[in-house]
């Protein structure tokens, strides 16, 4: 067995494949080169016969392998991540969209990817405040986004009821949303949170978060994806589907808010693709911060 030593934080744990696989998939090398990759660093140390090895030369040796490989590219956001989980630079991930676009995939996935172990849902945050207050007290946040609308007496005049109803939903549970950001950004850990409620101008931003909004424009892609949503869980894709049209309004109204706020869209028509557009955005808004606190990275 191989054992990876940490002399600052002075632990030994042993060598897993899986956890360098899991780190090569940070730079968007796809899961199956990453594993093959692994794979050969770890027959390299067992010819070497090397039984024990620091993260530092785990990480020299995965550069050069990557180099090696004609991964240049990929081979420099390698070190860039590494480098940032050195820095213990802190990370709220805001992931915004519409009902069924994907924001629970590409959070999970981005999670795995950042080796982030914290992924709150606004729907768990909307939960929380619908047994706190319950539905006499407060309508609006007792049902789906799109129908928040419906609850609400006395609409003003000259709104459009669906996008007042919806931005009511939001501004009760930008309170939960707000607690959890603050509470990340004060003990500094990695947060991943993701929802429909993350509307701009209602989420509170500051110098750690990172937001994007996910969307998928073309109504039959969306309606698939609720089928296949419905294939594991208790969603009903009917429910959904038969609302699309408020579902697709809200989604034109979020992706205006985000044009108006300079927050990235990302077209979620292929996983891959997406989570490695993400990891992108965040690596250029990461560098550019560092840069402006004066920051500078090892790599660069
Ligand atoms: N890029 C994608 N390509 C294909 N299917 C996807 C993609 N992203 C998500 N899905 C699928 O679409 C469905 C809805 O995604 P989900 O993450 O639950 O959406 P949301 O959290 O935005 O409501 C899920 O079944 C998911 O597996
Ligand atoms: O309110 C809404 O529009 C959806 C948002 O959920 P996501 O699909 O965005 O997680 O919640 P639901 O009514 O399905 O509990």
């Amino acid at each position: 067995m191989i054992i990876v030593i940490d002399p600052e934080k002075n632990t030994r744990i042993p060598f897993s494949r899986g956890i360098l696989t899991r780190s090569i998939t940070t730079t968007g090398v796809d899961v199956g080169i990453a594993y093959s990759i692994a794979t050969e660093i770890v027959k390299d140390l067992q010819r070497k016969k090397i039984k024990l090895i620091t993260k530092e030369e785990i990480r020299k040796i995965t550069y050069e392998k990557l180099i090696g490989h004609g991964l240049k590219d990929a081979a420099r956001k390698y070190l860039f991540w590494h480098e940032l989980r050195r820095l213990k630079y802190p990370m709220i991930i805001l992931i915004g969209g519409a009902t069924g676009v994907g924001k629970s995939t590409l959070a999970t996935e981005l999670a795995f990817r950042l080796g982030i172990r914290t992924v709150i849902g606004t729907d768990t945050i909307r939960e929380v405040m619908r047994k706190m207050i319950n539905k006499e007290l407060l309508p609006s946040i007792h049902t789906s986004s799109f129908l928040a609308w419906k609850e609400l007496k006395n609409l003003p005049r000259n709104v459009d009821p669906l996008i007042y109803g919806f931005e009511t939903q939001v501004r009760y549970t930008s309170v939960g949303i707000n607690a959890v950001i603050e509470r990340s950004y004060k003990e500094g850990f990695n947060t991943i949170i993701e929802g429909i409620h993350l509307v701009p101008g209602y989420v509170s931003l500051n110098d750690r978060s990172f937001m994007y909004l996910i969307s998928l424009k073309s109504p039959d892609a969306l309606e698939a994806r609720f089928y296949e949503r419905a294939h594991y869980s208790l969603r009903p894709a009917e429910y959904y589907i038969k609302n699309i049209e408020e579902i697709i309004h809200i989604q034109e109204y979020l992706i205006k808010k985000a044009r108006e706020y300079e927050i990235p869209i990302i077209e979620n028509i292929e996983l891959e693709r997406s989570i490695n557009n993400i990891m992108a955005h965040l690596m250029e808004d990461i560098s550019k911060r560092l840069k402006e606190r004066g920051i500078k990275l090892k790599i660069e």
